[in-house]
């Protein structure tokens, strides 16, 4: 079983945290995940949490918490005793790609996420003109931060549509076999 599974997963209660800027598309993944239906979302205001299960049985809470501007203060509230961190990204968002990247760093910092695997989420791949992950892992790299350096890109697809490949993918980021 891999050390992502034993370390967090598997205990009861896996905290997953989603954090991303506004418009990135947290809520939209988690009502996706939840429903499995296209649901029209609005802004968030404060968090969204909902239980999930993935088919192999693996039981989880995912947060989504609000990523307006106004609300970054909030994000180090929600990252005590967690088990990943999911950081979305809106890849048509070119323009806001280093704010971005910089809210991730600083949510890096936090103490409680040593050691706390990271999954950043290249989302709305199916935008034509989305970067793809690979320029956006570039653009990561020539900032020379610790970033390039201890986070993958893992999905470059649009949002998840089941809490396997959600699970799935976190996986892929802990390099160890399910
Ligand atoms: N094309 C496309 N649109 C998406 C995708 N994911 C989300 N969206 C759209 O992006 C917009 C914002 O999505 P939300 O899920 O509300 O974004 P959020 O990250 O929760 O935003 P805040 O709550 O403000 O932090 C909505 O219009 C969604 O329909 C995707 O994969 N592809
Ligand atoms: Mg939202």
């Amino acid at each position: 079983m891999g050390k992502l599974i034993s370390k967090g997963w598997r205990k009861r209660d896996a905290r997953v945290i989603m954090l991303g800027l506004d418009f990135a598309g947290k809520s939209t993944l988690l009502y996706r995940l939840k429903s499995s239906q296209a649901v029209e979302t609005c802004p968030t205001v404060g968090f969204n949490v909902e239980s999930l299960k993935t088919p192999c049985g693996v039981s989880f809470t995912l947060w989504d918490v609000g990523g307006q501007d106004s609300l970054r203060a909030s994000w180090p509230n929600y990252l005590e005793d967690i088990s990943t961190l999911i950081f979305v990204l809106d890849s048509t968002d070119t323009a806001r790609l280093a704010e971005a990247m910089a809210a991730l760093e600083e949510a890096l910092g936090h103490p409680g996420m040593a050691g706390i695997p990271v999954l950043l989420l290249a989302n709305k791949q199916d935008v034509p003109g989305a970067l793809a992950p690979a320029e956006i892992s570039e653009q990561n790299s020539r900032r020379g931060t610790v970033l390039a350096a201890s986070l993958g890109l893992i999905s470059g697809c649009a949002v998840p549509t089941s809490t396997r490949a959600l699970h799935l993918s976190v996986q892929m980021f802990s390099k160890d076999a399910f």
